[in-house]
């Protein structure tokens, strides 16, 4: 449960601060304001937060100049008389890792569901590696290489870690079902290429160990890691992930942090990520984009965000 991490008055609960998680271990609860911004991470590096990771990205070179793959334009999105994004414009380059950061409510989920096809905006234009993009289901975004975890666990509880990652293999299904049915050559020889990937994802993730156990059974931070899995399993060339450190311990989130941005450098996986934890988002991300009652009020890089002054009164609660 999110907890309102700025105090004093009038303050809003805002997807960026520590939050205490479920197990106890967070980031941390109220977080005194300190210097322009002061949820966990932002002004104080050398805390509990799991980032150290832009440290040792220092001496990399901005990847930001890459091609950009994503570009949406002017969007809206309404739910009857409830306005969730209302004209919003950012683009997303290939390789980088892009944040979408706001305060609850603020349209963050709805962003990722337009961006995989789930919700279709009522204006604006959606570019994706050149092609203007129509009506599409979300079946159709993961057969362009777009792949999504949740922000609740969406996984099956009672199928082991190996079976949940192999679904999702199925949009790379070629053969029919009764090819597989009668495991009849090329079906063969697809499910055990099927399988090889999964394994390597298992390797890569580092969850060998627990293959064969239920999901159900996992503690909540390797049901993250193996849901994260899964989307690696489809070998997105984009990536979307709605809060994957959410109620995770400090250690927990190290991993993630790590295993985001191995999939990032390795693989080069174009990342797009909602999360809570600012001194993550202001670790891994190369851009940060920042939504607040479903309009744009800042991106840019993490440093260029953090002194915003539209994202600072909002972080303040007194912008409204
Ligand atoms: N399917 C829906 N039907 C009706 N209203 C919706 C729907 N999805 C989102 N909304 C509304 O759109 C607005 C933006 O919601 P959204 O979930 O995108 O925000 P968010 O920034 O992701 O919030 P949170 O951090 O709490 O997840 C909210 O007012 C929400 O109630």
């Amino acid at each position: 449960m999110t907890q309102v991490a700025w105090q004093g008055a009038g303050q809003r609960e805002w997807a960026g601060t520590a939050r205490t998680d479920a197990s106890g271990a967070g980031s941390g609860g109220a977080i005194a304001p300190a210097g322009p911004m002061s949820p966990a991470g932002l002004a104080d590096d050398s805390g509990a937060h799991p980032g150290t990771q832009r440290a040792q990205r220092a001496g990399e070179q901005a990847r930001t100049g890459g091609e950009v793959i994503l570009d949406l334009q002017h969007i809206s999105l309404s739910f009857g008389g409830v306005k969730a994004l209302t004209d919003i414009s950012f683009d997303v380059c290939e390789h980088e890792v892009r944040a979408i950061i706001g305060p609850n409510g603020a349209g963050k989920s709805s962003m990722l569901n337009v961006i995989n096809g789930v919700y279709h905006p009522q204006q604006g234009r959606i570019v994706f590696r050149g092609e203007e993009r129509k009506q599409m289901h979300p079946t159709a975004a993961a057969r362009q290489g777009i792949a999504r975890t949740f922000q609740n666990i969406a996984l099956f509880k009672g199928m082991t870690v190996l079976d949940n990652i192999m679904t999702g293999r199925n949009t790379q299904f070629r053969t029919g079902l009764f090819a597989h049915a009668l495991w009849w050559g090329p079906a063969r020889n697809e499910e055990m290429r099927h399988r090889q990937k999964v394994e390597e994802v298992i390797d890569f993730l580092e969850i060998q160990s627990i293959r064969k156990t239920p999901v159900g059974r996992l503690p909540y931070g390797l049901q993250k890691r193996v849901e994260l899995a899964r989307a690696l399993a489809a070998e997105p060339s984009m990536l979307l992930l709605d809060e994957p450190m959410a109620g995770m311990n400090v250690e927990e989130k190290q991993d993630m942090c790590r295993f985001i941005l191995d999939v990032n450098r390795q693989f080069g996986t174009t990342i797009v990520l909602i999360e809570h934890d600012m001194g993550v988002v202001m670790d891994i991300s190369d851009r940060v984009v920042v939504l607040d009652y479903g309009k744009k009020i800042g991106d840019g890089t993490p440093e260029e965000v953090k002194g915003n002054p539209d994202v600072i009164k909002a972080y303040l609660g007194t912008s409204h």
